[in-house]
């Protein structure tokens, strides 16, 4: 048992929707009809979770679109983590990890601070640097393994002695380290062609795959081959594509109409594919 898990879980078999709304809040984007407000980033969020809240799974904070504005962007994320629905998941893409006990302050702030049902870790530094993360059994822990950029092939695709890449290696100690059913992986969708593969190596691990949408990966492709095998247990990251739809909107519902238009259209692919 493992409280963010089934939550993830649970909403993902009901709604047969693995969408993860990603909320990289960019404030040079965010349309023109929310600039009248104080704090237009927070009003933007809100307007994304209206529009999309009867479609989505899961609802990832990219800590950096927030840490950019300082104090200010630091306000937004805490106020607009008190509107994601409470059905689904919170997920802090913040891409941390460092010596154990900065880890420790890292893991208290996302998990005990902020109350986020999951963060974003990096590998690099080994298990004393994850374990804090880890120690929490009621939260998912994402540990990057095979990255949707290109930068993948400098670290992640590297053959270590033996022939195995750097990244399977990652998914085998995750896969150990997260045993009691806090383990969670991140893998692209850019690299769909190796993503049945990492599934089969690790079919009891929670998958976040981003890479849908501006980067070009195959939602159907994403959803068919990350799933687990009760169909569940990953969910598909779509930020960019999704939040930033073109055109100019003339008030607040025209933006969340046409949000709600493109969160339908991609809540129907992933149904017809699950
Ligand atoms: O390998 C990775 C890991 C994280 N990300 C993050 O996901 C979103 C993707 O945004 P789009 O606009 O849908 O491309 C963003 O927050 C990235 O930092 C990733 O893309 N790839």
């Amino acid at each position: 048992m493992n409280a963010a898990r089934d939550k993830a879980n649970h909403r993902i078999s009901t709604l047969k929707s693995l969408l993860c709304v990603g909320l990289d809040a960019d404030r040079e984007k965010v349309p023109a009809v929310f600039s009248r407000f104080s704090s237009p980033v927070l009003e933007f969020n809100r307007s994304v979770i209206r529009a999309t809240r009867d479609y989505a799974a899961a609802y990832k904070i990219n800590t950096a679109f927030y840490e950019a504005r300082g104090i200010e962007g630091f306000r937004d994320m805490e106020e607009t983590l008190v509107e994601i629905p409470s059905e689904c998941l919170s997920i802090a893409d913040a891409k941390r990890a460092d010596i154990g006990n900065t880890s420790r302050m890292y893991a208290r702030a996302f998990f005990e601070h902020w109350e986020f049902d999951s963060v974003t870790v990096a590998p690099y530094m080994g298990y004393d640097s994850l374990e804090p993360f880890f120690s929490y059994s009621d939260k998912l822990v994402f540990v990057l393994c095979l990255t949707s950029n290109a930068g993948s092939r400098d670290f992640e695709e590297q053959q270590l002695e033996g022939g195995l890449p750097l990244y399977r290696r990652v998914l085998e100690r995750v896969s150990q380290w997260g045993a009691g059913g806090n383990g969670g992986v991140v893998v692209g969708a850019t690299k769909s062609a190796l993503l049945a593969d990492i599934r089969n190596a690790a079919p009891g691990l929670f998958f976040l795959i981003p890479g849908v949408g501006a980067q070009g990966g195959s939602l159907e492709e994403a959803v068919d081959l990350g799933v687990d095998a009760n169909r569940e247990g990953a969910l598909v990251n779509i930020s960019r594509s999704l939040i930033y739809p073109p055109g100019e909107f003339r008030d607040i519902a025209a933006y969340e109409a046409a949000v709600s238009m493109e969160a339908e259209r991609l809540h129907s692919a992933m149904r017809s594919v699950l």
